[in-house]
């Protein structure tokens, strides 16, 4: 059994030591003086009681908390948004994050807008996306290992990419963000697909940049037909109770820093 990430400080065994002793304390001096209807009696009882059981407590306590029978830890995983623009990628990658966190998970959520700002040659070739992705599964991995849920929301329009990151990962879940092209375009969150359509920018996934759908993704969201609770809800379930057979076996493969480094996207590539 691994051991788990989750332990009580010393001071919040000893400050739940003191409350539980004070209630306990004085629950017996009152039965004390109910049936013997002895005050001193009561009190001696009591004290005695006090120092007695609130170092057998604390013992109980600090063995306990070294104990992880019975502790309900979520195995990490690395859900996987991958979908058009505007697909709604963003929006439901947080809405998990969030739900997530209600529920004491560690949880990251790695996003494409955001991580391209300083990760290194991310422009929009086959290339440059190829190495966004990997780059991201590789930051997303090492979360996982270290035992943080990551929910990562990326175009990662290539499926072989995908399934790579997949085999890098030990619990991945892919889930497409399958909203149709013409309603991303209608929603044009960021004016980025007038902007592709007018010409003023290329290599636009949908319109002059291929989207390579999943065969296999474990979860399908359509957003003109499920709402953000119900999509955050079904994932969650989901995350509760997978699947017995997974439906993709993949083949483990660690990739590792090294290897990220030495197959770079090569400069003037992006
Ligand atoms: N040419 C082109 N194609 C697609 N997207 C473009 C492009 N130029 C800029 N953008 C903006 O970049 C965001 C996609 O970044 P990603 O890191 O998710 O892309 S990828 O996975 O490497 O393909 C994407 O964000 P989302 O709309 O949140 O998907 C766009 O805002
Ligand atoms: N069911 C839904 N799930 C997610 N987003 C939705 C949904 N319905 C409408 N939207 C809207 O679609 C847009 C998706 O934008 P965003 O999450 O940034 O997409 P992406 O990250 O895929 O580019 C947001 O304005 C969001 O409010």
């Amino acid at each position: 059994m691994s051991p788990s990430p989750v332990h009580d400080s010393w001071l919040r065994s000893l400050l739940k030591t003191l409350s539980w002793r004070l209630t306990a304390t004085l629950t017996t001096i009152a039965l004390v003086y109910w049936i013997t209807g002895e005050v001193s009696l009561a009190v001696a009882a009591g004290s005695l009681e006090l120092f007695l059981k609130m170092v057998l407590y604390l013992g109980h306590e600090r063995l306990w908390d070294r104990l992880s029978l019975g502790r309900v830890t979520r195995k990490p995983a690395v859900l996987w948004f991958t979908g058009l623009s505007g697909a709604g990628k963003s929006t439901l990658a947080l809405a998990v994050k969030e739900a997530l966190e209600q529920q004491n998970t560690a949880v990251a959520w790695l996003d494409g807008d955001i991580t391209r700002k300083f990760l290194p040659r991310t422009g929009f070739s086959r290339e440059a996306r190829d190495g966004n992705v990997l780059k991201a599964g590789f930051i997303a991995r090492t979360l996982e290992e270290n035992g943080v849920t990551v929910v990562a929301s990326y175009i990662s329009p290539y499926r072989a990419t995908r399934d790579q990151v997949r085999t890098m990962c030990d619990h991945f879940v892919e889930i497409h963000v399958a909203t149709p092209l013409e309603i991303c375009e209608a929603r044009d969150v960021k004016g980025l697909y007038a902007k592709a359509r007018a010409g003023e920018i290329s290599q636009f996934t949908g319109i002059d940049d291929p989207y390579e759908a999943p065969h296999q993704a474990e979860i399908v969201i359509d957003t003109t037909r499920e709402d953000v609770p119900a999509a955050v809800a079904r994932i969650l379930a989901y995350l509760r109770n997978p699947p017995k057979a997974p439906m993709i076996t993949p083949t483990p493969v660690k990739t590792t820093a090294a290897a990220l480094l030495s197959n770079p996207v090569a400069p003037g590539k992006e």
